[in-house]
């Protein structure tokens, strides 16, 4: 299924390309692979016809030139427009470019005259400025035509490193073919829509010019933690996989019992629910196997966090923005125990990111989504991996930032991009059932980054497939088909 689990800054994407010359490759012998990658990616996908050929002015034109000579030899009628003179091209793309017989015509919107595809070589890692002039004139006109785009390694106008456009004006492709790793633009919106599929070829760099780059940045496949998912030993019992316990709400109770049965689907030994009496049985009424405590004043509540048997707690779906919330969320935090921060228990700390920080001690998950985050860290800016990372080192805390690109980061630098999440999970709920999930990771003892992504994961999962319609009440019931694609997907 998918690739590999690392991903690429533009600049650890440069340092890969230089090892791979150091040791040996030859830097038009890449060339000659990727472009060669990218004529392979258009001819199987497409009825053989015209295509335009696009190129600028570095290397990513260069491979432009190699994937127009290997077209015309499959038999493509290509049309070559260059955005600058071939006199005036430098190293591997001026040999390339020396190696091209056809015509070579002026970058132009002419120049996509009856062409059937196009293959967009402008820019790729090197885009430093927003398009302008003819370059971006010919994109407008490409947009404007809906002529399939074969992008060679970013859209032009997309930044590698984080998915945004520079300037106001990108190509859209249909399919962008990438070298040796992704990079994260490839990933995070809107980057990821404006690739379309993404290709990844292998141009002949050899995989351990990763040992000297340690990336940190990784593509959330179940191969990131699959080798510490906590599979069932036959020599367990149920307290081997740890006690859950979830705060539930009182006016709002659905949230808890979705985020109860989650745990419950994902693996936690036992799960408990924490709510006054008064609404027992509301959490207790067709879900026998979980465990319900009343909690009635606080008294009862310190109670409950001085049995050290409970080692995950939940706190935030449906609990209200009270100074109660607030209370309980610093003192589960105070336990040193896996605290899982979601909705309410998060918005109780808007503006004080200093105050949540110096309240967390133990492995801790905070879950929100863009307004959640933006209530506590309002002075963070950037794009969404630069901010989960800051909010992650800044706090502590794991940091699963959610939405079609949800983002996870932890405190040391690490940080994964999920890709698997379809937008039908856009519906109430969902996020209750994802801080359930990973409530169960938490408490079966995952490690906070291995568990918030898991859980990611695993929400994404039990999602795909089911197309709209899709509540978040089904979510959980899918969770086992879900669990047994861990071991299936690379
Ligand atoms: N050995 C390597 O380095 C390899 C690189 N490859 C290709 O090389 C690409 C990176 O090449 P480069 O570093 O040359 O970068 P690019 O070809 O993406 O662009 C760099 C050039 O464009 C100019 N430029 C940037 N933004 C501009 C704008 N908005 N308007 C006008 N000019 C602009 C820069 O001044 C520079 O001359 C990759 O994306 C990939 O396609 C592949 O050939 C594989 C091997
Ligand atoms: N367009 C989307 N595509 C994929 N996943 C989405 C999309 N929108 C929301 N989600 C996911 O659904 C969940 C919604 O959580 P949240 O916003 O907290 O809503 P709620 O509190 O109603 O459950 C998150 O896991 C989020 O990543
Ligand atoms: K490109």
């Amino acid at each position: 299924m998918s690739g590999p689990v690392e991903v690429l800054t533009v600049e650890e994407t440069y340092r890969a390309d230089q090892a791979a010359i150091q040791a040996g490759v030859q830097g038009f012998q890449l060339m000659e692979n990727a472009g060669r990658a990218v004529a392979e990616a258009l001819d199987k996908r497409m009825e053989r016809g015209c295509v335009a050929v696009l190129c600028g002015p570095g290397n990513n034109g260069g491979d432009g030139w190699v994937a127009a000579r290997h077209l015309q030899r499959k038999g493509w009628q290509v049309r070559l427009a260059s955005m600058v003179d071939r006199e005036k091209l430098k190293g591997d793309a001026a040999h390339h470019a020396r190696q091209w017989h056809g015509t070579v015509e002026e970058l132009s919107p002419a120049a996509l005259d009856g062409a059937d595809a196009v293959i967009d070589a402008l820019f790729g890692a090197g885009l430093s400025r927003g398009l302008h002039g003819a370059v971006r004139d010919v994109v407008q006109a490409v947009r404007r035509r809906r002529v399939p785009v074969f992008a060679v390694d970013v859209p032009s106008g997309v930044k590698g490193d984080d998915g945004q456009t520079l300037g106001d004006v990108a190509v859209e492709a249909r399919a962008t073919v990438t070298f040796f790793r992704k990079k994260p633009g490839h990933l995070l919106m809107p980057g990821r829509k404006l690739c379309g599929e993404v290709i990844l070829a292998d141009i002949g760099i050899p995989q351990n010019v990763l040992h000297d780059i340690v990336p940190a940045t990784f593509e959330n496949v179940a191969a990131l933690w699959r080798a510490r998912w906590p599979w069932r030993r036959p020599d367990t019992h149920k307290y081997d996989y740890g006690h859950a316990v979830v705060f539930g709400g009182v006016e709002a109770t659905g949230a808890g019992r979705l985020a109860c049965r989650a745990a419950l689907r994902g693996g936690a030994g036992l799960v408990s629910v924490a709510v006054p009496s008064a609404v027992l049985p509301v959490y207790a009424t067709g879900m026998p196997s979980l465990i319900t405590m009343a909690l009635d004043g606080e008294e009862a509540f310190g109670e409950l966090i001085s049995d050290t048997r409970k080692n995950a707690f939940l706190i935030g779906p449906g609990a209200g923005v009270t100074a109660t919330t607030r209370w309980r969320a610093e003192s589960l935090l105070d336990t040193g125990r896996a605290v899982v921060l979601d909705a309410d228990a998060l918005t109780v700390f808007r503006d004080e990111p200093a105050a949540l920080a110096a309240a967390i001690r133990g492995p801790t998950v905070l879950t929100p989504h863009e307004g959640e985050f933006r209530r506590i860290f309002p002075d963070l800016r950037g794009d969404k991996l630069t901010r989960a990372r800051k909010a992650a080192y800044a706090t502590g805390a794991v940091v699963l930032l959610k939405g079609y690109d949800t983002v996870i980061a932890a405190p040391d630098g690490r940080a994964a991009i999920n890709t698997n999440a379809p937008a039908e999970l856009a519906t109430a709920g969902a996020g209750d059932v994802l801080a359930g999930i990973l409530l169960g990771c938490l408490a079966q003892g995952m490690a906070p980054f291995d568990a918030a992504c898991a859980a990611a994961w695993l929400h994404g999962q039990s999602a795909q497939g089911f197309g709209p319609g899709l509540i978040a009440e089904d979510l959980p019931d899918r969770l086992p088909t879900a669990l047994r694609q861990i071991e299936v997907q690379s």
